[in-house]
């Protein structure tokens, strides 16, 4: 039976420069009564906190934020993690996994016992090898545990497809899979403008060199970014907070989510239909040969670096134990 509570609450891990967007656009955008943030850094918390309850108090928009605990984090209806160091201008996300492995076994550790209701939201990357091991880590079920993954590369690709054609975004669905990372790869097969294929809708343009420079565009968007301002923050915000919407609401709405791939033996970013219980289902996507072999090769990336990690981390006592350090699902 669902469970019907006046309180909806969301627990933010880290509220650096993401945490702080991703709790503002939920401030502004209210879908939950209260926003609960954590951090060690205990003065940056506290100035978080009284900034953003500056910006609730003449709208009355109805969200509330605190500064919590981890284990109040652990009770939340959405846990949405972006603690760990970002990458300085140059760096690649999976330089960021072993640093980061670290701070999520001791976010989990510091929250148990979590809430069974909970649904976990993995933002801070490698986002694709954190979601992979928060599964084990949580012990949360499998379609609890979810990451932003190509959500954000897919309203890149969106925008830039957008201005192309000449139309307005909301128009264009279109998908980047994969890994949030280098090995990420266009579903060029099944994008379309209004209800057109795109070799319809842009003829003339759809060349090799257009979809490489449109490829290398949305790749690399985020180092761009990073060298000049040294984050991303904005985008990702919308989309967590678009994200926690969807759960809240119980919207069904399919994006390209980073979920658990049992026949890959990762995560990575297919389509997928999102709710109140998380990961509903997979959505199936007809992938074109070159497509299916991108995905091949990505998946197999990511399992390479999950298997480094799995080495790395037997030599860790305390997080080899709380992984249970075997290689399955
Ligand atoms: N998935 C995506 O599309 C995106 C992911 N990111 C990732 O999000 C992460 C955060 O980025 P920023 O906010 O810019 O970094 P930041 O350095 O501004 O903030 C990170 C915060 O996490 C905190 N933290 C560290 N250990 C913690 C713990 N145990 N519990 C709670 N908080 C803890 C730090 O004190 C810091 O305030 C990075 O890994 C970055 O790469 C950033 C943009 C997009
Ligand atoms: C930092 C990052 O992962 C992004 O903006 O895509």
């Amino acid at each position: 039976m669902t469970e019907h509570k006046l309180k909806t609450s969301i627990a933010i891990l880290g509220c650096g420069d993401v945490g702080s967007t991703l709790a503002y656009t939920l401030i502004l955008n209210p879908i939950c009564t209260e926003v609960i943030l954590v951090d060690p850094k205990k003065e940056l918390l506290e100035a978080q906190v009284r900034d953003l309850g500056d910006a609730t108090y003449r709208g009355n928009t109805g969200t509330k934020v605190r500064a919590g605990n981890h284990k109040d984090a652990g009770q939340a209806d959405i846990i949405v993690i972006t603690a760990g160091a970002k990458q300085k201008p140059g760096e690649s996300r999976l330089s960021l996994l072993s640093r980061n492995l670290h701070i999520l076994s001791s976010i989990f550790t510091a929250m148990q016992p979590i809430s069974l209701h909970a649904i976990l939201l993995l933002v801070a990357n490698p986002v694709d090898i954190l979601t992979y091991f928060a599964r084990k880590l949580s012990g949360l079920p499998e379609a609890q545990v979810l990451g932003t993954g190509t959500s954000l590369d897919s309203a890149r690709l969106r925008g830039i497809l957008a201005q192309k054609a000449e139309v307005a975004p909301q128009s264009i669905d279109a998908y980047v899979l994969g890994e949030h990372g280098d090995s990420q790869f266009i579903a060029w097969s099944s994008i379309t403008i209004g209800t057109s294929p795109l070799a319809l809708a842009l003829p003339a343009k759809l060349t090799a060199e257009f979809k490489a420079n449109i490829a290398a565009h949305t790749r690399g968007a985020a180092s761009a970014i990073i060298a000049a301002k040294g984050c991303t923050a904005y985008g990702i915000g919308q989309i967590a907070a678009s994200i926690c919407k969807y759960i809240l609401f119980d919207s069904r709405s399919v994006r390209p989510l980073s979920f658990y791939q049992p026949e890959l033996g990762c995560c990575l970013s297919m389509p997928a239909v999102i709710g109140r219980k998380g990961i509903v289902r997979a959505m199936p996507v007809e992938l074109d040969a070159t497509e299916k072999a991108e995905l091949e090769t990505c998946a197999k990336g990511l399992r390479a670096v999950i298997e480094g990690a799995q080495k790395e981390l037997a030599a860790d006592e305390v997080l080899a134990k709380a992984l249970e350090m075997d290689q399955g699902s």
